[in-house]
């Protein structure tokens, strides 16, 4: 906690520590290195784009993150705890949307809510309240009861973050939580992520290779075969890559990746 003196009395929200924060992290799989020497941090109340082409690293990242993989080099913190020697404390303000869906699909919208509270020992009623909060704030009050194989594609993304939303996460990660959607329906689930920034003052990092997802307010991520080639506000990010706009300093940025194994001729 930071301490304020009498003649300080504000508090220093830069002294917080941030929702994120990681620090030199390097991993490999055998001799190849998915992230290579990564630091980035994600504020509090914040929206960070985590902008990558396929196989940048973001979802090893997040496997790091998530305590999925063990991180072996530099350091991951969550609020300030330190996901190797502070994982309960670290992943208790974690909420996660997996890049794989992870509902289960015969069990109804609440059930898997609730399913989910109760992992995070949140008590029946309380996950109920709860679990109705989080649904209205998704559009989908009117779904509880459905079996979630009911539910559209677009539905079950936002079932996904208002699961992670249950236990008032402070970070919110979500790992290209729009692949497979139509349009209206991406544009609709970033546009409620925000709104939860702004509303709960969590910290979201979204990984993502659509550009047309990212902001002008957001703070922006490049990863590039597993290092960080920009990151800063927008206007920061395309003044290190020397570009007039996010796709110019995306290409300029990534511009090596298309010519590999995928090339076409
Ligand atoms: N389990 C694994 N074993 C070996 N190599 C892996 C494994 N997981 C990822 N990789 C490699 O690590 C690199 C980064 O992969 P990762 O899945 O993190 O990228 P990504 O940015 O999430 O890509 P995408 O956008 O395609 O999901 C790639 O070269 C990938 O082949």
């Amino acid at each position: 906690m930071p301490i304020h003196f009498a003649d300080h009395p504000a508090p220093d929200l830069a002294a917080e520590p941030p929702a994120l924060s990681v620090e030199r992290v390097t991993h490999a799989f055998g001799p190849r290195k998915a992230l290579d020497d990564v630091s980035l941090a994600v504020p509090r109340g914040n929206f960070t784009a985590l902008l990558g082409p396929n196989g940048a690293g973001k979802t090893t990242l997040f496997s790091l993150v998530t305590r999925l993989y063990h991180n072996r080099s530099g350091a991951i913190r969550v609020l300030g705890h330190d996901v190797r020697r502070q994982p309960a404390a670290a992943l208790s303000r974690l909420g996660v949307v997996f890049q794989a869906r992870t509902l289960d699909l015969d069990l109804s919208v609440m059930q898997n809510l609730l399913y989910h509270a109760a992992l995070h020992g949140i008590g029946r009623s309380a996950a109920k309240q709860r679990a109705a909060e989080v649904l209205e704030s998704v559009g989908l009050s009117d779904r509880a009861r459905d079996k979630v194989r009911q539910l559209s594609g677009g539905q079950m993304r936002r079932v996904e973050i208002a699961r992670a939303l249950m236990h008032r996460p402070d970070l919110l990660l979500l790992d290209e939580p729009t692949v497979g959607l139509d349009i209206a329906s991406r544009a609709g689930i970033v546009a409620e992520v925000r709104r939860l920034v702004a509303s709960e003052g969590i910290g979201v990092l979204w990984a993502t290779h659509i550009i047309e997802e990212i902001a002008p307010t957001d703070r922006v991520v490049v990863l590039h075969k597993g290092r960080i080639q920009a990151q800063g506000a927008h206007a920061e990010v395309l003044a290190t890559a020397g570009a007039p706009d996010l796709p110019a300093a995306f290409l300029a940025l990534t511009h090596d990746t298309a010519p590999q194994s995928e090339a076409h001729p």
